[in-house]
């Protein structure tokens, strides 16, 4: 595989003596959306978790550019240049949206904070127009848009972003989508869980379906669309 930016191999993980992910290998390489799909359970969330450091690797390895980043801490994972949106909880609901973005760059070691936040508003109109509005009052989709912005502030090279679309309406999950493709374009590389298969794999590169902790099927995203196989058992057609 050519130039991968994250790579798992042979990866096994659980959550104390639970082992979810059974020798999962996969990449994300330069400039890709991949999306990872599969039965609820099939361990989707973990592998993003095993990658940003919440969960170490029992077995295998996770490297970034090369580097092995298996068990180092989030805050640890943030600064080498990978940022995570969880599917919940992830902005201040009690701050506003400047001080979210604030917050998403304590990390950042420069003086460009403000630089690249005021980049972020402009590539963002919406979050411009409510700076000082409270996060609690944003819509699901707005919220989502802040999510990514706050991730964003470290200017990561890797987004793992979990089920963008959760709990939106198909409209407003559309515009987020869109927005995940403006992020790849911001030339950060993606490596996104989607429960809506089709919508997910329809902006992507490349897929990986998960099954029982590991690869079922992995192949282009048009290939894993126009696969019967993996139409009938994972995409519900
Ligand atoms: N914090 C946790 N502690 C213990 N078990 C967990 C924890 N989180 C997830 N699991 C278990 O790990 C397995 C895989 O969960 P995971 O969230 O990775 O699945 P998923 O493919 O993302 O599916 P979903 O769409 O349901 O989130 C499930 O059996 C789940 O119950």
């Amino acid at each position: 595989m050519s130039d991968p930016v994250l790579a798992l191999d042979h990866v096994d993980s659980g959550y104390g003596e639970a082992q979810v992910l059974d020798d999962l290998t996969l990449q994300l390489n330069r400039g890709e959306i991949v999306c990872l799909v599969g039965p609820n359970g099939a361990g989707k969330s973990t592998v993003l978790k095993t990658a940003f450091g919440m969960l170490t690797p029992w077995e295998g390895t996770v490297q970034y550019h090369g580097q092995n980043i298996g068990g180092m801490a989030p805050e640890e994972i943030v600064r080498e240049g990978i940022g995570f949106v969880p599917q919940t909880d992830n902005v201040f609901g009690s701050l506003n949206i400047d001080e979210n973005l604030r917050m998403g760059g304590v990390a950042r070691t420069d003086d460009r904070l403000g630089e690249v936040i005021d980049e972020l508003y402009e590539r963002f109109p919406l979050l411009d127009e409510k700076r000082s509005a409270k996060a609690k009052t944003l819509s699901g989709g707005q919220r989502q848009v802040l999510a990514f912005a706050r991730a964003l502030v470290m200017e990561p090279d890797v987004l793992l972003i979990d089920e963008p679309s959760a709990g939106l309406a198909p409209n407003t999950a559309d515009d987020v989508f869109a927005d995940v493709q403006a992020v790849n374009e911001m030339d950060t590389s993606i490596l996104m869980v989607e429960q809506n298969a089709t919508k997910g794999l329809n902006i992507s590169d490349r897929g990986y379906v998960l099954d029982q902790g590991t690869v079922a099927y992995a192949d282009d995203a048009s290939g894993l669309l126009d696969n019967p196989e993996v139409s009938k058992l994972y995409l519900g057609g």
